[in-house]
Formats: C-alpha cells, sequence, structure tokens
C-alpha cells in the first residue's frame, strides 16, 4: 500500500507498506555435469500466466557475458549494451502479442540472472508487482550465488521460511532497484525497498525511516482491471511537471506533507498517543486529499472514479495506489465497519465487474525457504 505516490519520483516523501499478498519464485539449479555437457538449458516458468521460456546457457553465454563480470557484491545499472543484447535475445522469443507486456519482466529476469549467477553456470532457472518480481528474483539468485542466506528465525509463513539478515536484504534491495530500472526507467525505489523489507516504511529520496506500527489496517482493494503501464504513467507526470512547473511544485509540495502527516499518524498509534477511531478519520481524510492530488497529476481513471463512488455511498473512502491509470484501488476498512456493510460494497463492486479482495497492511519483506529450494516476498500496492 503506499500513500503518496508519483510525487515520490519527484523527491516527496512517500508511505508505503507491504501487504500479505506475496510473490514467489523457485529456483532449480541443475548439477554441474548438465552444463559441462553444453546442454544445460535456462528456464523460466510463468506460472500465473501459462507461459515457459527457456535459453540455452550457450546462447546467454554469448550474448550477455561478454562484459567484464564485477560480481554480484554491488548492484550495478544495465548498460545500454546488455539492455540491446538483451532486447535480442528476446526477439527470438514468440511472445503472444497479448501479453507482449511480460517482455519488460523477461528483460529484468535476464539482467539480473546473467548479473548475479549467470557467470557462474550452472543453473536452472499495480500492486508492485514489477518491483515484487524483481526482489524475488534477486533474493533467490543471490541465494543460490551463496551471497545471501537465511538467519533462521520465525516467518509468519509457517514451517521452512526463513528470515535474512539486514545487509543481505540491502544487497538483495539494490539488485532489485537495477531490475525495477528496466520495467519502470525511473522508479523512485519505494516499490522494491518495501517490498524487500516489508512493513510500513516512509521513503523520500532513497531513504527510507521504519515506522512502528500497531492494530494493523484493513484495506479492501479493488483491482478495475483496467491494464495500465507505470512506466507510460510515470512519464506522463514528468511532462505534466514540466510544462506546469510551479503548480506541478506545488502539488508534490503537498503530497510530502501528507505523507508526513500519514506518518506521524501511525507513529502516534503505535504509542497509543491515539484512539484507533480518531487516527482512522484522519487517514481517511489524508487519503481523500491524496487522490485529489493524484488526479491533479493525470493518473486517475474513469474506472478508479466508479470506485470511488460506489464506496463513497458507504462512507467509505477510497484512493488509487500504485501508478494509478486503472489497476488497483484502496479503501480503507474503518474498525467499526459492520461485515454486512462491508459485503454491500463488495457485491456492488464486484457486480460491476471490478475484484475485490481484503488485505491487512504491514506485511513480511524478503524470505527464504531452503527446503524448496524457493523464495517470495511480501508484494506491495
Ligand atoms: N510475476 C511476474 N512474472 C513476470 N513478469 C512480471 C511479474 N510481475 C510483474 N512482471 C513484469 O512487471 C510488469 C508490470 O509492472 P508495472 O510496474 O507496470 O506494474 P505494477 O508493478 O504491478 O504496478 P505499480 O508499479 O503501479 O505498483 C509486467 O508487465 C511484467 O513485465
Ligand atoms: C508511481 C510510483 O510512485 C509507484 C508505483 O507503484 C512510481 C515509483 O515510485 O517508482
Ligand atoms: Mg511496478
Amino acid at each position: 500500500m503506499e500513500v503518496c505516490e508519483h510525487a515520490v519520483v519527484h523527491g516527496s516523501a512517500a508511505v508505503a507498506a507491504a501487504i500479505d499478498l506475496y510473490t514467489r519464485c523457485s529456483l532449480r539449479l541443475l548439477p554441474r555435469a548438465d552444463d559441462e555437457a553444453g546442454a544445460a538449458v535456462l528456464e523460466l516458468d510463468l506460472r500465473d500466466h501459462g507461459l515457459t521460456f527457456s535459453w540455452p546457457c550457450a546462447r546467454l553465454h554469448e550474448a550477455l557475458l561478454t562484459e567484464e563480470v564485477a560480481g554480484a557484491q554491488e548492484a550495478r545499472p544495465c548498460s545500454p549494451d546488455r539492455m540491446a543484447s538483451i532486447a535480442r535475445l528476446l526477439e527470438e522469443h514468440e511472445i503472444p502479442e497479448a501479453k507482449i507486456w511480460l517482455s519488460a519482466g523477461l528483460s529484468a529476469f535476464l539482467f539480473l540472472y546473467t548479473s548475479i549467477l549467470g557467470s557462474d553456470l550452472p543453473m536452472g532457472s499495480g500492486l508492485g508487482s514489477s518491483a515484487a518480481f524483481c526482489v524475488s528474483m534477486s533474493g533467490a539468485l543471490l541465494t543460490a550465488a551463496g551471497m545471501v542466506a537465511a538467519v533462521g528465525g520465525i516467518s509468519s509463513k509457517g514451517t521452512g521460511w526463513e528470515l535474512v539478515g539486514k545487509d543481505d536484504l540491502e544487497l538483495v534491495n539494490q539488485w532489485a532497484f537495477q531490475g525495477e530500472k528496466i520495467i519502470h526507467g525511473k522508479p523512485s525505489g519505494i516499490d522494491n525497498t518495501v517490498s524487500t523489507f516489508g512493513s510500513t516504511i516512509k521513503f523520500k529520496k532513497g531513504e527510507l525511516t521504519n515506522l512502528k506500527s500497531r492494530n494493523p489496517i484493513k484495506m479492501l482493494i479493488t483491482d478495475t482491471r483496467v491494464g495500465r503501464n507505470t512506466k507510460a504513467l510515470v512519464a506522463g507526470v514528468s511532462e505534466r511537471a514540466s510544462r506546469h512547473s510551479d503548480a506541478m511544485a506545488s502539488v508534490f509540495h503537498a503530497v510530502n506533507s501528507i505523507s508526513e502527516e500519514v506518518s506521524s499518524l501511525v507513529e502516534l498509534a503505535a504509542n497509543d498517543e491515539i484512539a484507533i477511531t480518531s487516527k482512522e478519520e484522519k487517514l481517511a481524510e489524508l487519503m481523500e486529499m491524496n487522490q485529489g492530488l493524484l488526479q491533479c497529476m493525470g493518473v486517475s481513471h474513469s474506472s478508479i472514479e466508479t470506485v470511488l463512488r460506489t464506496t463513497l455511498k458507504f462512507n467509505l473512502v477510497s484512493k488509487l495506489t500504485g501508478a494509478g491509470g486503472g489497476g488497483c484501488v484502496l479503501t480503507l476498512i474503518p474498525t467499526l465497519l459492520s461485515n454486512l456493510v462491508l459485503e454491500k460494497v463488495i457485491a456492488e463492486l464486484e457486480s460491476q465487474s471490478f475484484r475485490c479482495f481484503i488485505v491487512e497492511v504491514g506485511g513480511q519483506g524478503f524470505q527464504v525457504c531452503q527446503g524448496g529450494c524457493s523464495c517470495f516476498n511480501g508484494d506491495v500496492v
């Protein structure tokens, strides 16, 4: 969940929280002998989409491992030459036209794979999904490269899932950011950061502040099912900012103030210095103001406005989340809201072909499950 997105790309503070929805990535490494036989293949199985992509390791080596490989200890950006080689590799695949948007995710995967593990073959292998994808992928690859390790500790996800130390999380986050750059163009880093570290954070110009939080807030997420692309929406906001620089500077300034207020509110509530109902009223007002400013930035959409109108009929406040332009909308579920009303709201939204689900904010970040060689991380909205 994010409050005050977009302005964060332009240096304003924003507040984000992980939710209890996860992107899982399983990594299976084939024995070295297969690679020596020259038959090794890198296979990416995108289960949600029912698609499998594969590349002969020798082909990857020839196309992407010609540069000096500096090692994975430090994340580095994807050079234009490397990006062009990745694009050529992808052209060899016939990605169905209806799923062409997947090519950004595939590019990020090939970049992360060849940067983190690729030099050491053998191998197998609008809710912040791009960041969750990059975090789980970077984390799995860094774990396989022996650069990130579980430190034990209890994960809420159940048996087998283990936590990772702060320095290792930092490395996962840095690589995931480089992957996000391929998908987003100009990401602020907020999505990969909250996806890696979990919980609720304030984020400004690359700096993260962890917010203590108690009594997690519940949100209704409505997926409008309208497809959109974060890269294009972020570019649209930048263009508007250059056309109306003074007005947009004021908008970004207002967003910054809202984020600061939300952060104080979360901390006051954690210290029991404010009643829950009063915190929820203030949060609802700030969300409403944030949505108005996002409309000023030009990232709302008729489907989003329909969700806003529908929830307002029940006195509930909503705002778009992520980059907007369609995608998902967040609605605050006050503690005192009856289940009956909540069911009515959901029924009305779903009758308009939207899809609803309820989440608790403040999920966990990146974790490792060694038994199944899988990694996963908290998704972000
Ligand atoms: N599980 C996944 N498998 C493969 N590719 C993925 C996956 N998740 C995300 N992607 C890639 O990320 C792209 C979506 O990124 P985009 O930033 O536009 O949306 P988002 O991250 O869900 O929303 P937002 O950035 O607004 O929070 C997809 O088109 C695809 O290329
Ligand atoms: C729209 C944006 O603020 C969030 C996308 O989830 C972009 C970013 O911060 O990178
Ligand atoms: Mg994204």
